[in-house]
C-alpha cells in the first residue's frame, strides 16, 4: 500500500525587511511633501503648480505679498481645501494653526484642552497646561475664549495645534498679536519641537528672520521658489 507522502514543512513566515537604515550624511525622507499644487477661486488662479518638500526638523517659512496665496497654500497642506488639482503626501501626524482662531467664545481654557485632549484621546489635559505654562498664560486657564485678548486666543489656538505633539507642525502667521516676551517663547518652543525631529511650517512677513529657518519658501506667481540667504538666487524647493 502507499504509504502518505511525508509532508512538506511549510516556508517559514515571511516578514517585511526592515527599512534599511539611511547612509551617512543622506537625507531624511521627507515628512510632507506637495506636488503640482493648483487652486483657483473661480478664475482667479492663485496656486498653479506649487512644490514643496519638507524634511523632518526642518524649519520652513513661507513668505509672500499680501494675496499671493500663502494662507490658500497652508489650508491645502493641512487638507481643508480641496485642490483643483495636485497631491499633498504626510508621513505623520499633522497640527495646524489656523490664522484665525476657531475657538468657542463660552468655554474656558481648560474645557478647551479637555475637550481636545479627549479628540486626540490623550489621557488627559497634561501637555496642554505645560504648553500654556510655556506661552505665559496660566492665569487665564479658567476665562472664557470669548473673554481672552487676541493675543491670548492665537496662543490658546497654537497650544491646541501642539497638543497632540503633531510631526508635521503648520502655523499661519502664529505670533501676530503676541507681545515680545511671548514671541521669545514661541520660538523656544519651536526650537525645542525642531531638535525632537518635529517640521515646522510657517507663514512669516519676518523676513528680517531668515537666519532661523532651514529654507525659506518665496510664494509668488502661485509657485515656491527657495530664497537664498542674500536674498537675490532664487531655486525650486521641490529637491
Ligand atoms: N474663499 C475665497 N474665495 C475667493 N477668493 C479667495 C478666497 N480665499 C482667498 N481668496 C483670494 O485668493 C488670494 C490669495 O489669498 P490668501 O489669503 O491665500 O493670500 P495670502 O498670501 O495668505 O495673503 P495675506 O498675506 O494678506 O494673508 C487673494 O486674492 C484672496 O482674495
Amino acid at each position: 500500500m502507499p504509504t502518505d507522502p511525508a509532508p512538506v514543512p511549510s516556508d517559514p513566515p515571511v516578514r517585511p525587511a526592515p527599512p534599511a537604515p539611511d547612509p551617512p550624511g543622506a537625507s531624511p525622507a521627507p515628512v510632507l511633501r506637495a506636488r503640482g499644487l493648483h487652486k483657483a477661486y473661480g478664475r482667479h488662479r492663485v496656486l498653479r503648480g506649487a512644490d514643496l518638500t519638507v524634511a523632518p526638523g526642518h524649519l520652513v517659512a513661507v513668505v509672500g505679498e499680501n494675496g499671493a496665496g500663502k494662507s490658500t497654500l497652508l489650508k491645502a497642506l493641512a487638507g481643508t481645501l480641496a485642490l483643483d488639482r495636485g497631491e499633498v503626501s504626510l508621513a505623520g501626524t499633522l497640527g495646524y494653526c489656523p490664522q484665525d482662531p476657531v475657538l468657542s467664545g463660552s468655554l474656558t481654557v481648560e474645557q478647551h484642552l479637555r475637550y481636545f485632549a479627549a479628540a486626540h484621546r490623550l489621557p488627559g489635559p497634561g501637555r496642554g497646561r505645560e504648553l500654556v505654562r510655556a506661552l505665559g498664560y496660566e492665569r487665564y486657564e479658567r476665562t472664557p475664549a470669548g473673554e481672552l485678548s487676541g493675543g491670548t486666543r492665537q496662543k490658546l489656538n497654537l497650544t491646541l495645534a501642539l497638543l497632540h505633539d503633531p510631526d508635521v507642525l503648520l502655523l499661519d502667521e502664529p505670533y501676530q498679536g503676541f507681545d515680545w516676551e511671548t514671541y521669545l517663547r514661541f520660538w523656544d518652543l519651536v526650537e525645542e519641537l525642531r531638535t525632537r525631529g518635529k517640521a515646522v511650517v510657517v507663514i512669516t512677513h519676518l523676513v528680517f528672520e531668515q537666519d532661523r529657518f532651514d529654507l525659506l519658501a518665496d510664494l509668488a506667481d502661485g509657485r515656491l521658489t527657495a530664497r537664498a540667504a542674500a536674498g537675490r538666487e532664487h531655486r525650486r524647493v521641490d529637491a
